[in-house]
């Protein structure tokens, strides 16, 4: 086991200022392996060249406990020859459970519906628009890696019709199995009845859906995003929103977690999840699993099992 293999230091401060000063006071010197957390972001900020400065020259690996992996520079990690792995695939079921739960809350007007239970009113004193069956609609995945694949198997189920865009195009035998059409960015927001986000935040992919997007979508369009709230442009959304351009949204993740758009909170065809995509008992022991079995590979045979792809060549 790891615990055996190595000797394991904690860090003990609770924010950026004190994680600076704990990693420059030499609290970690001789450390080659850092393991991480998405939540640790709420502590040590990003992890970015002031960050990088600041931790011992012996940090050889940062192995982040999540499939995305935004909040770590890779370029500047590569620049200081750390390598970085993730936890693809462990959080495909999950998180396009998490989808599909969206999609039809979404299309089932389910949060006013549910809101106004709660507040011991019933269906409330104006009732919630009827909803949409998915029967039938396009399902527009934007980013066709694991989480896409899989939602694409499962929205099949409902009787979707699966359209895709990627930067690169499946294998035709993937894309029959699937049933998934290959189409064109600008194709996809213009005949998706249903897009949704399965694409990692980088620089080329930040705020790719905004205004111009919404104006090229299908009008009355709903839209799905459990990959991170940076891929959308929430003060553009809650326009397109208010004018009818989007009917309704579930979202599982936001620009500035844990903050919300007030546009958003306040508005009953958006349907609110704080980031729970792959929170579950199951999922939380895969992704363990599998960011511990990076740490191990790395501490026995300085290698990575799953070293993030801007860096398959280091
Ligand atoms: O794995 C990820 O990227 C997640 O957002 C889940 O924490």
């Amino acid at each position: 086991s790891v615990a055996s293999a190595a000797d394991i230091l904690t860090p003990t401060s609770t924010d950026r200022a004190s994680f600076l000063a704990e990693a420059s006071s030499g609290a970690f010197d001789g450390c080659t392996v850092a393991y991480r957390t998405f939540e640790s972001f709420s502590v040590t900020g990003r992890v970015d060249g002031e960050l990088l400065s600041a931790l011992p020259p012996s940090l050889r690996f940062i192995c982040h406990n999540g499939a995305g992996y935004d909040q770590v520079d890779v370029p500047a990690c590569t620049a200081r020859g750390i390598r970085v792995s993730n936890t693809p695939s462990a959080v495909d079921d999950a998180t396009a459970d998490m989808a599909m739960f969206l999609l039809l809350g979404a299309l089932r007007n389910l949060a006013v519906g549910m809101a106004s239970l709660r507040a011991g009113q019933w269906r409330g004193a104006t009732p919630p628009a009827l909803g949409h069956d998915p029967q039938g609609k396009v399902l527009g995945i934007l980013g066709m890696g694991g989480i896409g694949r899989n939602m694409a198997k499962k929205a099949l189920a409902f009787g979707m019709k699966i359209r895709y865009s990627n930067r690169t195009r499946l294998d035709p035998s993937v894309e029959k199995e699937i049933e998934a059409e290959y189409v064109d960015f600008k194709t996809l927001l213009a005949e998706s009845d249903v897009l949704s986000l399965n694409l990692p935040l980088n620089s080329n992919t930040r705020r790719i859906i905004s205004s111009n997007e919404f104006a090229a979508m299908k009008k009355g369009i709903t839209i799905v995003n459990t990959a991170r709230g940076g891929v959308m442009d929430e003060a553009a959304l809650v326009e397109a929103l208010s004018s009818g351009q989007v009917n309704s949204v579930g979202l599982d993740v936001y620009e500035e977690e844990p903050k919300i758009h007030p546009g958003l909170l306040e508005n009953p065809r958006v349907l609110l999840v704080p980031h729970m995509g792959t929170y579950t008992v199951e999922t939380h022991q895969k992704m363990e699993e599998w960011a511990i079995s990076n740490v191990a590979m790395a501490l026995e045979s300085r290698q990575l099992r799953s070293i993030v792809p801007e860096q398959s060549d280091m």
